[in-house]
C-alpha cells in the first residue's frame, strides 16, 4: 500500500471539500447541518435518531456536492447551451431537492413530538 499516495488522495478530497464550501448553497447546507445539530444537543435525542440526522445530513452535503462535481462537467463540455446540459443539470439539481425534502421530513418527524 502506498501511503503517500493515499495521504495525497485525502488532501485532494478535503480541497474538494473546501472548494464546495464557496457554493453558496453548499454553506446554506452547512449552517442548516449545524443548526440541527446544535437543536439536537439542545433537545436531546437518541442513539438511533443521531443516527438518522447524520446519515441525513451527509447524504443532502454529499448530494450537493456531487450536483457541484456535475455543473462543472457539464460546463467544460458543453459552456455553450444544449438541451442535454440543462437535463444534467436540472436533474442533479433535482436530486439534492429530493435529499432535502427528505431531511425536511426526518427532521419534523424527529423535532416536532419532543416540541409539542
Ligand atoms: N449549457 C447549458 N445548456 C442549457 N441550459 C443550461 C446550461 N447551463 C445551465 N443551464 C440551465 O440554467 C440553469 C442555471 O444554470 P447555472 O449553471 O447558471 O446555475 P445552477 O445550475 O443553478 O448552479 P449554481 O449553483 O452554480 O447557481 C440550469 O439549471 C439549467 O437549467
Amino acid at each position: 500500500m502506498d501511503v503517500r499516495k493515499l495521504i495525497k488522495s485525502f488532501g485532494f478530497a478535503f480541497y474538494g471539500i473546501l472548494t464546495a464550501l464557496q457554493e453558496q448553497n453548499m454553506r446554506i447546507h452547512f449552517l442548516s447541518a449545524l443548526v440541527v445539530i446544535i437543536a439536537g444537543l439542545l433537545t436531546g435525542l437518541s442513539y438511533t435518531e443521531w443516527l438518522i440526522i447524520t446519515v441525513i445530513i451527509a447524504l443532502v452535503i454529499g448530494a450537493e456536492m456531487i450536483n457541484t462535481a456535475i455543473e462543472s462537467v457539464v460546463d467544460l463540455a458543453s459552456p455553450e447551451l444544449h438541451p442535454l446540459a440543462k437535463q444534467a443539470k436540472d436533474v442533479a439539481a433535482g436530486a439534492v431537492l429530493v435529499f432535502a425534502i427528505a431531511s425536511v421530513i426526518i427532521g419534523l418527524l424527529i423535532f416536532l413530538p419532543k416540541w409539542a
